[in-house]
């Protein structure tokens, strides 16, 4: 049978929310999910809204209830949700009494098993408890350290249950097909749709996806530890900065950077003193392809790079220098389009004496900086992200990137970035 296509309404605002349910309904999405954010911003009246719209049409409640499942489903299934979710953490009363209520009201359970220990064990367990699907799930924080859902755990509950499974989780046109293979019969998808600029094309996509098609998208997976280089190559140093929480943006030096160039390399850091530029050129014969050498030289005023290093710096496959101090033959580097960033532009160097060392814990415009952490900068500035959360902080970039594409879509449809966001009815009350 066909695998249906359930759209995950992820978001705050509820016309937003209609808005993207009519374009991936046309796209062909067959189920509408109103998804946990938007229960928790809307309420029932996302649901009653929902149900409005599209008489007749599989409405799912993403509630995650963890206790009071009776109460819940009962309010959900009145607002007109043909499917309420009830965590496979929660306690087996709680989703037997779902599972009354939902028989009393209306509305078939989904046990969604998100974070639980034993996914195949728990899927057994709760089928015999009267639930109507489960849903193999990794939520939206786990798959930010590049974890999807395991295809494998969902190919061994489908195996074990008789009742349909679903897939959610960072789910995109390239990793669909996997999950259908493995026997789901429901793919959920959030981001994978809800953040197109076109999203009736991102729902045909994924259905011809689903069917075994070969789709190219914009819209990424989550990246691994191997693909940071290109995870941080798609957005700006303003999209890391929030999703950072503005951690990490190294102050004060002026970026030498060409238009529309990002730099995005490792550090390799060294330490020198004023206008000392042996250690600076000494550490280009040890740098990898991809590096960006990073040099604290506490804003010393005499010049430790210039034209003659960036070029050895080229030869070496390094990306990029970063100075807490003086850089010189500014003109020609930026001819050669090599990026840097220093604090002070200045004719005089110093004398290759040694000082110093390669390698070690540096600091840099405020920031603590260690061989090995990313670096990455454009005419916006410099940021550094530390190598034990590169992974999260990159693919949370990248979605934020993503979120943005869609809000420039509805921009240039004539809203505003007031109005997409509500800002007036979201403004703190404290
Ligand atoms: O359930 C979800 C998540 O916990 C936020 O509520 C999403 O609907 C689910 O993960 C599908 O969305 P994507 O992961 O963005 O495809």
């Amino acid at each position: 049978m066909k695998p249906v296509l359930q759209v995950a309404l992820d978001l705050m605002q509820l016309n937003r929310a209609v808005t993207i349910a009519h374009e991936a309904v046309e796209g062909g999405a067959d189920w509408i999910e109103v998804g946990t954010p938007l229960i928790k911003s809307e309420g029932a009246e996302a649901v009653r809204t929902l149900r409005r719209e599209f008489p007749g049409r599989k409405l799912i409640a993403d509630t995650k209830t963890m206790d009071v499942g009776g109460l819940e489903v009962e309010m959900m299934a009145k607002a007109g949700a043909d499917v309420v979710t009830v965590l496979g953490l929660a306690d087996d009363s709680t989703i037997a009494e779902a599972v009354s209520s939902g028989r009393k009201y209306g509305a078939e359970i989904m046990v969604d098993m998100i974070n639980v220990p034993d996914r195949v064990l728990r899927a057994k367990a709760v089928e015999k408890l009267g639930v109507s699907y489960i849903c193999l799930h990794m939520g939206i924080d786990t798959q930010m350290k590049g974890e999807g859902a395991p295809v494998d755990i969902l190919r061994k509950i489908a195996q074990e249950v008789s009742i349909p499974v679903a897939a959610a989780g960072g789910i995109t046109v390239e990793t669909a097909p996997a999950y259908v293979k493995a026997g789901a019969s429901i793919i959920i998808v959030g981001g994978g749709i809800i953040k197109a600029a076109d999203v009736k094309q991102s729902a045909k996509d994924m259905l011809s996806s689903m069917s075994g098609q070969k789709v190219s998208t914009v819209l990424s997976k989550k990246y691994g530890e191997e693909e940071l280089f290109k995870a941080f190559s798609k957005a700006s140093t303003c999209n890391i900065s929030d999703a950072f929480h503005k951690k990490g943006v190294i102050m004060g030096l002026r970026p030498f950077i060409a238009e529309g160039v990002r730099m995005v390399g490792r550090a390799l850091t060294v330490q020198t003193a004023n206008g000392d530029w042996a250690k600076p050129v000494e550490a280009i014969d040890r740098a990898k392809p991809g590096d960006v050498i990073v040099i604290d030289v506490g804003n010393a005023p005499m010049a430790v790079w210039g034209e003659l290093a960036s070029n050895s710096a080229v030869t070496m496959g390094v990306v990029g220098v970063v100075i807490d101090g003086a850089i010189r033959d500014i003109d020609d580097i930026k001819k050669m389009k090599f990026p840097a960033f220093a604090r002070s532009v200045v004719p005089c160097a110093g004398e290759p004496k040694g000082y110093g060392g390669i390698g070690m814990e540096v600091t840099i415009g405020g920031q603590t900086v260690r061989t090995g952490d990313w670096i990455i900068g454009d005419e916006n500035g410099l940021m550094v992200v530390p190598k034990e959360v590169a992974v999260e902080v990159a693919n949370r970039t990248v979605d934020i990137n993503e979120r943005e594409n869609r809000t420039r879509e509805e921009i240039k449809r004539g809203s505003t970035l007031s109005k997409v966001n509500e800002l007036a009815k979201w403004e703190p009350v404290k």
